[in-house]
């Protein structure tokens, strides 16, 4: 081992702090190295939804809302959803989970506390698997969801169920919506990048059981979000300079940045009330973020100097609703099949908030190993939620998907 440097000036102390920084840092771009998904067992198809759902509420005395969730459904894009509530022995033990006028938070959160991060550890302990280092080499974790709040957070528990080393570095990241899998993402950047040798796990897992509730005339969100959200976690495990011998790099990620729409707080918003957690979609949606999210990838890409062409590039974005994604499509001016691993997972698991980017990652990465890296290398992946906020992070194919 080298002697400690001596330190005989503020110009000497000046450079062994920068010399430690230096070495501190990482040298390589923030990497996915490992990606997995989890979805609870249970699972309906988008047709019968609306049928399941004004029984179990016991709400056939709303056929006009019946028949408005039914014409949501059919233009939603989606075809089936798995959800922990689908499960009528949950539902006949809670009956105050079916009328959001009676106190069951408390009952919600005892059962979301415990069941997200479970989830959270299934699609976890696949990511691990895909990455192919131990669980206890992992240095942090973030930890993304709205479903479950309580302290000490999911986190722990989480940490606990996949045998994390007790020095972990825990965060969690919370009402985030649907924007949370794509900050936790630019998180686990800003870690791996600036801790030489750090492996970050994130995990997203998010669970409708805490907005599960009958309709109600006037509650027009109640609808939206019963026709478009599902349960689901995900996982994917960040570092920088990969080890060859044992990773597999497959996105790097190159930069990262967040924006938020001015004047839109009001649009998308979440609270937990006594009767379960209250949210509002407003129906500008798509539009807000048809408007902005252009000047969004051309500042993103100025930022590293790359001159990109929408249609060059492979695309990750959260498919918050169908018509969110047809918005986009427009406004880039992208071909037929740019969205594609967006809209297959709208279309087999629904908006499962967060989570979501994973799945779509996931999708994309399952893509290129069948296919082969088709188009160029670069990718955009953009994620929304309230505030209006959008998280875009510039992606590289990185050498384990050129390889295939
Ligand atoms: C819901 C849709 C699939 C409906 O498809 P179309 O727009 O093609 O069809 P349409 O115009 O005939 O609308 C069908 C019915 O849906 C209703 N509708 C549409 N948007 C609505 C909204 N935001 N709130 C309440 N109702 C809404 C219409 O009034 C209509 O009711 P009627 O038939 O009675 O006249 C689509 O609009 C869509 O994908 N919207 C985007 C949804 C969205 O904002 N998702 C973001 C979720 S939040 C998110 O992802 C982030 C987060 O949670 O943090």
């Amino acid at each position: 081992m080298a002697p400690a440097p001596m330190i005989t000036s503020a110009a000497t102390a000046d450079k062994v702090v920068h010399e430690i920084r230096r070495k501190q840092r990482a040298d390589g771009p923030a990497t996915v190295l490992g990606i997995g998904t989890a979805n609870p067992e249970t699972c309906m198809s988008q047709d019968e939804y609306p049928d399941y759902y004004f029984r179990v509420t016991n709400s056939e005395h709303f056929p006009h809302l019946k028949d408005r969730l039914k014409r949501i459904c059919k233009k939603s894009g989606i075809e089936k959803r798995f959800m922990y509530v689908l499960n009528d022995e949950v539902l006949e033990a809670h009956p105050e989970f079916t009328d959001r006028n009676l106190p069951s938070l408390d009952a919600r959160v005892e059962i979301t506390s415990k069941a997200v991060p479970e989830l959270a550890a299934a699609a976890a302990t696949k990511a691990i698997a895909d990455w192919g280092r131990p669980a206890t080499d992992i240095t942090h974790l973030i930890f993304s969801t709205y479903s479950a709040v309580k302290a000490p957070s999911g986190d722990r528990y989480l940490a606990s169920l996949l045998g994390l080393r007790p020095t972990v570095s825990r965060t969690v990241l919370s009402l985030h919506g649907c924007y949370g899998g794509g900050r936790a993402l630019q998180l686990a950047k800003e870690l791996a990048e600036n801790n030489r040798g750090a492996r970050v796990l994130v995990a997203c897992a998010e669970m409708t059981l805490i907005a599960f509730y009958g309709p109600e005339e006037g509650a027009d969100d109640t609808m939206i979000g019963h026709a478009l959200f599902g349960d689901g976690s995900g996982a994917v495990i960040v570092g920088a300079d990969p080890d060859d011998a044992v990773e597999r790099p497959l996105f790097e990620m190159a930069f990262a940045s967040q924006t938020t729409v001015p004047n839109t707080e009001h649009l998308i918003t979440m609270q937990h009330n006594m009767g379960g957690m209250d949210y509002h979609v407003g129906s500008g949606v798509p539009e807000i973020i048809g408007s902005n999210i252009e000047q969004c990838l051309v500042d993103a890409f100025d930022s590293i100097a790359v001159k990109a062409k929408w249609n060059d590039l492979f695309w990750a974005v959260h498919p918050g609703g169908r018509r969110i994604l047809d918005v986009i499509q427009e406004v880039l001016g992208l071909g037929d099949g740019a969205l594609a691993a967006s809209r297959k997972v709208l279309r087999e698991f629904g908006n499962m908030s967060g989570t979501t980017v994973v799945f779509v990652l996931s999708e994309l990465r399952r893509r290129f190993e069948a296919n082969g890296v088709e188009g160029g290398e670069w990718g955009a992946l953009m994620a929304f939620g309230p505030g209006v906020t959008v998280e875009t992070i510039l992606l590289r194919i990185a050498s384990g998907l050129k390889k295939n």
